[in-house]
């Protein structure tokens, strides 16, 4: 039975549709060719146009279903990655290397951690379905560099086993070192991941997410006065977004000082403060490189995490944060009503032009670094 192949609408390379009726597809389709059932069927593919998407990654992961008896749950975000080169920019983006430590939220099938297996890794994968941990912990069963916890990661004690994992490669190696997060997760719960992840700069040095390009842009792109511009972002800043300080040789020249005799000269500019973007938009992923094809495009995000020591200087992160929830929870109100629960209003626009703001400013008005010295003063007061 079960997979009912049509022919490929001209301006797609890979589409999928869910049909009504409940039973399982049994083997995966040949391309370009159309098979019909007489049985009912859950899932509908319309194949395949090998110009973007290989033949082969696309018939390991329907294997890899199949064997298990799978199809995609949609509550699980389960859309598979059909390109192995997308795997691979995402490793190359997160420049993951021999002996790294990797956290991947959703292994599903386990195409992505063959490509972190293959870059020298060894990879922690937190699945929350059965199944697709069974299946991903059978294919790398030979291998010591990946361990498979069946868990939903938005609850599993994620700090307690990364802990153990590097405090091990540490007896082993001898040198401690930050973990890495590389993931293709489910959109639905890009949210929780960021939140729990981003104030973990002690463990891990950056998190490489595929989001879905609406939610990637939104965190990468808003600036103020935008109806997108939300707690979240100051939270990102907040949590990620390094400042290196980094010598810079600038200029080479030749002196001709003595005749004959040359002598290189160099210029140092530096101590130089070079800021990476952060969060930092990496490529755009359309839609058809899943299997089955979600509704949106997704995007690939890289997060670089900061130590506590570069956090924004604040008497408490929790007060810090509740203060910005409150200031957002009414966006078009001016700070100085909405923050009365911290201080009287009166104390609020003195904070505010203390910091350089009218006393009117509403919160989509206020930069992160505005926030922090806001909050500053009026819980001092
Ligand atoms: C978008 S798929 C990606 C699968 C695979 N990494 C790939 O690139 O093909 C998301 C995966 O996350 C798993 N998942 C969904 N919710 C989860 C959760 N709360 N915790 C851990 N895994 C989850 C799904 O079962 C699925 O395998």
């Amino acid at each position: 039975m079960p997979w009912l192949l049509q022919s490929l609408p001209p301006n797609l390379s890979f589409t999928h549709y869910y049909s009504r009726t409940r039973s399982r597809p049994s083997s995966p389709p040949a391309h370009n060719s159309i098979t019909t059932t007489t049985t009912t069927t859950q899932l509908v593919v319309v194949a395949a146009s090998t110009k973007t998407i290989n033949e082969d990654d696309y018939h390991s992961t329907l294997r890899a279903l199949n064997s298990k008896g799978r199809f995609p749950r949609k509550s699980l975000g389960q859309h598979y990655m059909l390109n192995s080169s997308v795997n691979e920019q995402l490793v190359d983006v997160a420049d993951v290397k021999e002996g790294d430590v990797v956290l991947e939220i959703g292994p599903g099938t386990g195409s992505l951690t063959s490509v972190l297996v293959n870059a020298g890794a060894t990879v922690l994968g937190i699945e929350k379905d059965a199944h697709m941990a069974a299946l991903v912990r059978e294919r790398f069963a030979s291998i010591d560099q990946v361990k498979v916890l069946q868990e939903d990661f938005t609850k599993c004690h994620i700090r307690s086993h990364l802990v153990s994992l590097l405090e091990c490669k540490k007896s082993l190696d001898g040198e401690s070192q930050h973990a890495k997060v590389v993931s293709n997760i489910p959109f639905n719960i890009s949210t929780d991941v960021v939140k729990l992840l981003l104030p973990m700069g002690d463990i891990f040095s950056e998190v490489v997410l595929l989001l879905q390009e609406e939610t990637a842009l939104r965190w990468v792109e808003s600036t103020l006065r935008t109806s997108e511009y939300r707690p979240i972002n100051i939270f990102i800043n907040f949590y990620s977004g390094i400042c290196n300080m980094k010598d810079h040789f600038n200029a080479f020249w030749l002196i001709n000082s003595v005749p004959g005799v040359k002598v290189l000269g160099l210029l140092c500019i530096g101590p130089e403060l070079v800021t990476g973007r952060d969060p930092e938009y990496n490529f755009k992923v359309p839609r058809w490189n899943f299997f089955p094809q979600p509704n949106v495009d997704a995007a690939v995000v890289t997060f670089r995490l900061k130590q506590a020591a570069d956090y924004p200087q604040v008497s408490s992160i929790k007060s810090f944060f509740s203060m910005v929830n409150s200031a957002f929870n009414s966006k078009r109100k001016m700070l100085r009503s909405t923050l009365q629960h911290i201080c009287t209003s009166l104390e609020i626009e003195v904070a505010l032009r203390n910091v350089g703001l009218p006393s009117t400013s509403r919160p989509e008005e206020l930069t992160l670094d505005d926030f922090v010295r806001l909050h500053n003063l009026i819980t001092k007061v």
